[in-house]
């Protein structure tokens, strides 16, 4: 049987998801980067007006890498925890995980490339 709604619950769920993301925050440093080049993207967009629709897409880039850089984390210390010791398996997971945030970071360094170049150049 369905579980009624509740609003507590609800709150509660939000909770733990911040303290995941204050728990990034202090204690992963590539989140820090990510977190950085997204405030200074959103910053430019703003110094140089770029369209709500560059900003839709910007928006769109930095939740992708967060999240991928939260899911690579996730990722890490779960091997860790299953896996303290070194094993090639182990070695594999890692790298593909971090391979996924790599692609969706080059894939928003060339978008921002495309929308800040021209009016960077225009000024
Ligand atoms: N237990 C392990 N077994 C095999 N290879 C590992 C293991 N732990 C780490 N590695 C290798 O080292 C790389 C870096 O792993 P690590 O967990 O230190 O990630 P990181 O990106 O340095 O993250 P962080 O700095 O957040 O801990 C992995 O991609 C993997 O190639």
């Amino acid at each position: 049987m369905n579980a009624p709604f509740s609003i507590k619950k609800l709150i509660k769920s939000f909770g733990y998801a911040f303290s995941g993301l204050k728990a990034a925050i202090r204690s992963e440093q590539n989140f820090r980067v990510h977190l950085f080049s997204a405030c200074v993207a959103i910053a430019l967009g703003v110094f140089l007006h770029i369209s709500s629709m560059e900003f839709v897409i910007i928006i769109i880039c930095i939740g992708i890498v967060m999240a991928a850089e939260l899911m690579n984390t996730t990722i890490e210390k779960l091997c860790d925890f299953i896996s303290p010791q070194y094993h090639e398996r182990i070695k594999i997971i890692k790298d593909l995980a971090a391979a996924a945030v790599l692609l969706v970071a080059i894939a928003a360094l060339i978008v921002g490339l495309i929308i800040f170049l021209p009016r960077i150049f225009s000024i």
